[in-house]
């Protein structure tokens, strides 16, 4: 169980433990992918910027990755449009593809920018297409056509690290931009990954809204190694929105970033207990 951190004894022993990890992460980057699951309300959103504002205050450099499916997909239910998805992936037609950017380049992005700027961070929100952040190609899985499902070509992160030294806290949403400018939907957790590999990022954060990978049973597994999350897929014990997830987990521990970490998004506070806890919480993948 999480610690309780709503007693003055629990605090101080969060605060004690702490100390080393903040000296620690001081000027490293960590890449904290929000999933939409994760954003349910003002209270939570809020909450998630407080701890990412904190970060900053103390000398981490946290780059924000959000997602937003369950809000793209309530937009497309108003207009009468039903999603289909294969493997975890939105397929993204013409009319779909303008949702997806409204919804994750607007609406979306700018709630989370306007609640870390309310906490007292300086935020600034991106889509891919911005300073040419993200190069996209189309995506497609055995042999489906998904319209304009992207997968990350190239990465260039100079407009990430410009914000970064001037101390401004960046927020992206997971839009591509293709050789012709046309625009992609691309998996936020892939963003999120394919950033922290480039970004050599201390660890990749993945916020949703289970408490970590579950075994069969049910209960969240706290660490596991490459070979042990083959043999759960292969066993189908992790499948649908998990495999993104865990997938872009692995290729960034198999491509330089430290750690990656899946948690529960909705819980309080729960990337600084992640952070700042000898036990962590949710679930830690390392190399080996
Ligand atoms: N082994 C597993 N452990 C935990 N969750 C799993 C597992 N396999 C599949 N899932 C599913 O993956 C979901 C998280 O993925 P997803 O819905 O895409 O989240 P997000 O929107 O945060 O990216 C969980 O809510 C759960 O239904
Ligand atoms: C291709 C594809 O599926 N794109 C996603 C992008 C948003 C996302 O990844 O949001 P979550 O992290 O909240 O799931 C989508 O259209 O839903």
């Amino acid at each position: 169980m999480p610690i309780d951190i709503s007693n003055a004894q629990n605090i101080a022993r969060v605060l004690t433990e702490a100390l080393p990890y903040i000296r620690r992460f001081s000027g490293k980057t960590f890449v904290v992918k929000y999933g939409g699951n994760a954003m349910k309300g003002d209270d939570m959103i809020q909450s998630f910027a407080r701890d990412i504002v904190l970060m900053k205050r103390v000398g981490m450099n946290p780059v924000v990755v959000h997602g937003g499916g369950p809000q793209i997909g309530g937009h497309l239910e108003k207009l009468g449009k039903k999603s289909e998805f294969i493997e975890g992936m939105r397929v993204t037609d013409g009319e779909t593809m303008d949702v997806v950017e409204m919804m994750l380049g607007g609406l979306v992005n700018k709630a989370i920018v306007a609640a870390i700027n309310q906490q007292g961070g300086q935020a600034v929100g991106l889509t891919g297409k911005d300073g040419g952040l993200i190069r996209a190609k189309k995506l497609t899985i055995k042999g489906q056509d998904l319209g304009q499902v992207g997968e990350v070509d190239s990465i260039d992160p100079r407009v990430v690290t410009h914000l970064e030294a001037g101390g401004f806290i960046p927020v992206i949403a997971p839009v591509g931009v293709g050789s012709e400018g046309e625009a992609y939907n691309i998996n936020a957790d892939l963003v999120a990954g394919k950033l922290a590999s480039v970004l050599k990022a201390e660890k990749l954060m993945l916020l949703t809204n289970v408490m970590g990978v579950k075994d069969k049973e049910g209960n969240v597994l706290t660490g596991l190694t490459v070979p042990q999350v083959q043999a759960l897929i292969a066993d189908g014990t992790i499948y649908g929105g998990m495999l993104p997830k865990i997938q872009c987990a692995l290729d960034a521990v198999n491509s330089g970033v430290k750690t990656a970490v899946i948690i529960n998004g909705e819980l309080d506070h729960s990337v600084l207990l992640e952070l700042f806890t000898n036990d962590g919480i949710g679930t830690l993948i390392k190399a080996h």
